[in-house]
């Protein structure tokens, strides 16, 4: 069984991106949604991309973007994977050339294998519980509504945190888990002991 990857999303501050480097993530995100409270100004994230080392992925997160929106941050910043996480289509995600995920905002009555049909060369599919704003809300969602097979790697998000990531790495195996604010001290200020409790979590899960 492989090791679980581990992304810790919504990073705005230098300290914060060398914690998550420091316990290990595999991926950092970047929040490019202007009414988050997690959101980056291009400058700031080229600050903190530049602080990444070889190996770890920087992600860039876009929420219903214009192309043009995204093109700049592709500009300024040094992206390696960018996650759509409002209601893009296919197309819409794919007009980049870059590497992609799609973020399915899970609830009782959504199709995940259709939502999974609708995105072919999503490079994996990132679930997260549905919330007014989006993401990065903290919310648990109904894990059972996960399909046994979603045909592409499948990122795990949505209320985890050090208390409750083994039990989802155990009972879902997902390729990755992604957290954001579970291991926060307040919105968008990351906290160094709960995202190493976390990687812990998940490594403790794996085995
Ligand atoms: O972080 C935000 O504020 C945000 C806003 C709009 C869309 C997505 C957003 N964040 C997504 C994430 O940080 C994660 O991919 C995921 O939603 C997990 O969040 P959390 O439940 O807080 O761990």
């Amino acid at each position: 069984m492989s090791r679980t990857r581990i992304k810790i999303c919504g990073l705005t501050r230098a300290e914060d991106v060398h914690a998550a480097v420091e316990a290990g993530a595999d991926a950092i995100g970047l929040v490019f949604y202007p009414p988050s409270p997690r959101f980056v100004a291009f400058e700031r994230a080229a600050e903190l991309a530049a602080l990444v080392p070889p190996f770890v992925t920087t992600v860039g997160l876009f929420v219903n973007a214009d192309a043009a929106y995204v093109l700049q941050a592709l500009a300024q910043v040094p992206l390696q994977l960018l996650q759509f996480h409002g209601d893009e289509s296919e197309a819409q995600c794919a007009a980049f050339g870059r590497p992609w995920i799609k973020a399915a905002r899970v609830r009782p009555g959504v199709d995940l294998v259709e939502f999974s049909a609708s995105h072919p060369s999503a490079a994996g599919l990132l679930l997260d519980a549905f919330v007014d704003g989006y993401g990065g809300g903290g919310k648990v969602f109904d894990w059972s509504l996960i399909p046994e097979r979603l045909g592409r790697p499948l990122i795990l998000s949505g209320g985890l945190d050090p208390g409750n990531v083994a039990e989802a790495v155990r009972r879902i195996r997902p390729w990755a888990v992604d957290v954001s604010s579970g291991v926060e001290s307040g919105k968008g200020i990351k906290d160094a002991a709960r995202i190493a409790a976390f990687v812990a979590g998940v490594r403790n899960a794996d085995g």
